[in-house]
């Protein structure tokens, strides 16, 4: 729990000042079915740099970033939000917090609408009722327009020319690109990525893993769970290690895979580890 300074409940000095938001476990048990899946974690991704997690196959990375989500409430310990306990907050503030997040889920649903609808949905859901109302009359007459901010998300992931395309129609790479162009339209403060790469290419895994970098530079917080051990050296500031139900190590990427302090993450991050 060393990490859980100045919370739990009301506003503290975490909270919005810096403009970012600053998501953290604290002491945070989970599991199902009566079964944990890990014990104890804490953890925070930071504004403006990117945190990996990695671990084993069913380590508990998926449940973590759900957890980190706000999508489900931990078994013991909490989840913050620039310091406030978001179990303790309304719906509505809860709501809030899940509109600053964008996340691609390893299984990520695409809505039954086309490339563009898809990449704007971000966008219309955190749209004001004065927008919401002239979208919808710029529908009615035929003259709606893909907000700029999709566009560019499309053509940040390749996908642009596509725009137009039925997402059911789309390969599994290319509706994992537009997923990812989906989170990162609305520019939310936070992007919590599920093994975002996991069906493309080299070309495309190196476009999005730029994407990655440039959300980072531009101060959102990216937590990013992988399988990919070169990709969390090549994108990530600082790496937390998820093993045996719990975060055996969390530190600066090069320390971590140069000089772990842990033996285990060096077999594991060496492909050592039997498990
Ligand atoms: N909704 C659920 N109901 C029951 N068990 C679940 C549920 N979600 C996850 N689990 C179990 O919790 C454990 C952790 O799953 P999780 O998906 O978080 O692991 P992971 O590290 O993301 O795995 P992978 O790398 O294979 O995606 C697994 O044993 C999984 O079967």
């Amino acid at each position: 729990m060393s990490e859980m300074t100045g919370v739990v409940d009301g506003r503290t000095s975490e909270d919005d000042s810096t403009g970012g938001l600053r998501l953290a476990a604290h002491g945070v048990t989970h599991g199902f079915d009566g079964e944990t899946v890990f014990s104890d974690v804490s953890l925070a991704v930071e504004p403006g740099e990117v945190l990996a997690v990695v671990g084993p196959s069913g380590s508990g990375k998926t449940t973590l970033l759900r957890l980190l989500a706000c999508l489900e409430s931990p078994a013991e310990g909490v989840v913050t939000a620039n310091g406030r306990n978001v179990g303790e907050m309304s719906e509505e503030e809860r709501l809030h917090v899940r509109r600053r997040l964008g996340m691609v889920l390893q299984h990520r649903c695409l809505f039954s609408a086309t490339v563009a609808s898809n990449a704007a949905y971000g966008l219309r859901v955190r749209a004001t009722w004065n927008e919401r109302i002239r979208a919808a009359i710029r529908g009615f007459l035929g003259t709606a327009e893909t907000p700029l901010a999709a566009v560019d998300a499309l053509e940040t992931v390749g996908m642009v020319d596509k725009q137009d395309r039925h997402a059911a129609s789309l390969s599994g790479g290319e509706a994992q690109r537009v997923a990812i162009a989906r989170a990162l339209a609305p520019e939310p403060d936070v992007l919590l990525f599920d093994e975002p790469t996991s069906n493309l290419d080299p070309r495309n895994t190196a476009i999005v893993e730029k994407a990655i970098c440039d959300a980072r530079d531009r101060g959102m917080g990216v937590c990013l769970a992988t399988h990919d051990m070169q990709q969390a050296q090549r994108v990530s500031d600082r790496t937390a290690v998820l093993l045996g139900g719990e975060i055996i190590e969390c530190g600066p990427t090069g320390q971590v895979f140069e000089e772990p302090s842990d033996r285990r993450t060096r077999k594991f991050v060496e492909g050592e580890l039997v498990y």
